[in-house]
């Protein structure tokens, strides 16, 4: 273990120093060609990168949005076979639901009708474990209870379901949705939803630079002229259109739109407003993309599905009885995603890059003295030149054996000549120019 009184002496040594840098002028081809090169790399990064391709001298703000959109688009579906559906034309009240939300919208492309419920008793869904039956006896046993994925407390009866197949009775929404018929089906119920169109409004605002936009550019005469435009990413003018056939974002999100429609799926649409405020404010343009969200393949609960239902009530008997359509709905849901911010010259970030800038050029000092000292084969030599160590009683010294002329010219002279400098009495290897 170290003497303490040593470590106290050291300390107490350490408290009576002082360091003052001290400038070594190095006339070497060698460290100036690095030195100028790591200088010649850092400013070209300050004003290449950080203020020409970064904007170094703007100040930036975030784009605020407001998204509303509206569908369109018909489609005319016939399934004799199943009669909840028969024959029938979709528009879009019927499958965008809800009708309205925030930046985002959903389109049904398939669905599961389960028409005329109300309070009743009927038979359990005949896929639910341990609901078939033979006779009353099972059935009374589990009375008032729920099955697991069940509709309704069982009433303790056994009754006949699909074929010769027997179930315990429930109470509640009747009857329960049957989804058998529609799992053969090998396109969607609402097939041609491909073609639907969707405009999506969008209005947006700077705050800090008080510039407002939005999508729709002036370059229609009329509505009947606008609703005729379709995006479109090669044209110059329509790629500015919002009016998207719903094909064209698969398409461009390098998707399949029918892998949506049986199970659905969730798409984004990219709204990027990056607008450079130094410019006329008409070049401040919106900038579309598209994206999957979710993935195809998914094995476990793939796709997107919900349910929903309409309620209507029936006078019956002069009593209202309430009945309701339950719809299982697949289909796709567009989220819209504004994001963008603009910028605009200020001298403020400007005189703070340069400042950071040239408080990097120090790293091309730190840089050339670790090659200095550390790598280069005469470091010894130049380490002997950069660091003097001097004692302060030295120059008392020196004082007192100065004559009063020399201390009136107060040169330095006297101190030259006298040794307080280090002189280097090693070995240089190498002849001072580095090579
Ligand atoms: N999804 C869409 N597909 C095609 N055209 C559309 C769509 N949404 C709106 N338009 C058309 O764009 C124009 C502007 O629409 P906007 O909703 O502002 O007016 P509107 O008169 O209320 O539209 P409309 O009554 O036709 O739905 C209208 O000509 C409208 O028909």
């Amino acid at each position: 273990m170290a003497d303490p009184k040593h470590w106290l002496r050291s300390g107490f040594a350490l408290f009576f120093e002082y360091n003052t840098p001290r400038i070594v002028h190095i006339r070497s081809k060698k460290v100036g060609i690095i030195n100028r090169f790591l200088q010649l790399v850092i400013i070209s990064y300050i004003a290449v990168y950080a203020i020409y391709y970064k904007k170094g001298y703007q100040e930036f703000d975030d784009v605020q949005s407001a998204v509303t959109t509206k569908v369109k688009g018909i489609v005319f579906s016939n399934y004799s076979h199943i009669p909840e559906i028969g024959m029938r034309t979709w528009d879009v009240a019927d499958y965008v639901i809800p009708p309205q939300e925030n930046s985002a919208f959903f389109v049904m492309t398939n669905v599961i009708p389960t028409l005329g419920q109300t309070q009743s008793m009927c038979s359990e869904d005949p896929t639910i474990k341990n609901i078939k039956c033979e006779n009353d006896d099972y059935c009374e046993r589990l009375k008032g209870t729920i099955m697991p994925g069940g509709n309704g407390p069982l009433t303790g009866k056994c009754v006949n379901s699909t074929g010769a197949l027997k179930v315990c009775e429930i109470y509640g929404w009747c009857p329960v949705e049957n989804g058998s018929p529609y799992k053969n089906l090998t396109q969607p119920i609402l097939a041609g939803s491909q073609n639907f169109t969707v405009f999506i409004k969008n209005n947006i605002e700077f705050p800090k630079f008080d510039v407002r936009r939005r999508n729709i550019l002036d370059l229609y005469e009329n509505d009947t002229d606008f609703g005729n435009c379709r995006w479109n990413r090669n044209d110059s003018k329509g790629k500015f259109c919002p009016i998207f056939v719903l094909n064209d974002i698969a398409k461009d999100a390098g998707v399949n739109y029918d892998d949506l429609t049986l199970q659905g799926g969730v798409m984004q649409i990219i709204i990027d407003w990056t607008c450079n405020l130094d410019q006329s404010v008409d070049n401040c343009l919106p900038e579309y993309s598209f994206r999957r969200l979710d993935r195809g393949d998914y094995v476990i609960s793939r796709g997107f599905n919900f349910r929903y239902a309409d309620k209507f009530a029936v006078k019956e008997n002069n009593t209202f009885v309430q009945y309701r359509n339950l719809y299982k709905a697949t289909g796709i849901v567009f989220v819209v995603t504004v994001q963008g911010k603009a910028g605009k010259f200020s001298f403020f970030p400007l005189v703070i890059n340069i400042g950071s800038g040239l408080a990097m050029l120090a790293l091309a000092t730190i840089a050339c003295d670790i090659i200095v000292l550390y790598l280069l084969k005469a470091r010894n030599f130049y380490r002997d030149k950069k660091y003097l160590d001097v004692q302060g009683q030295d120059a008392f010294r020196i004082l007192e054996e100065e004559s009063p002329q020399d201390r009136m010219e107060g040169s330095s002279s006297s101190i030259k000549k006298r040794n307080v400098t280090h002189s280097y009495d090693g070995n240089l290897e190498g002849d001072g120019t580095d090579t």
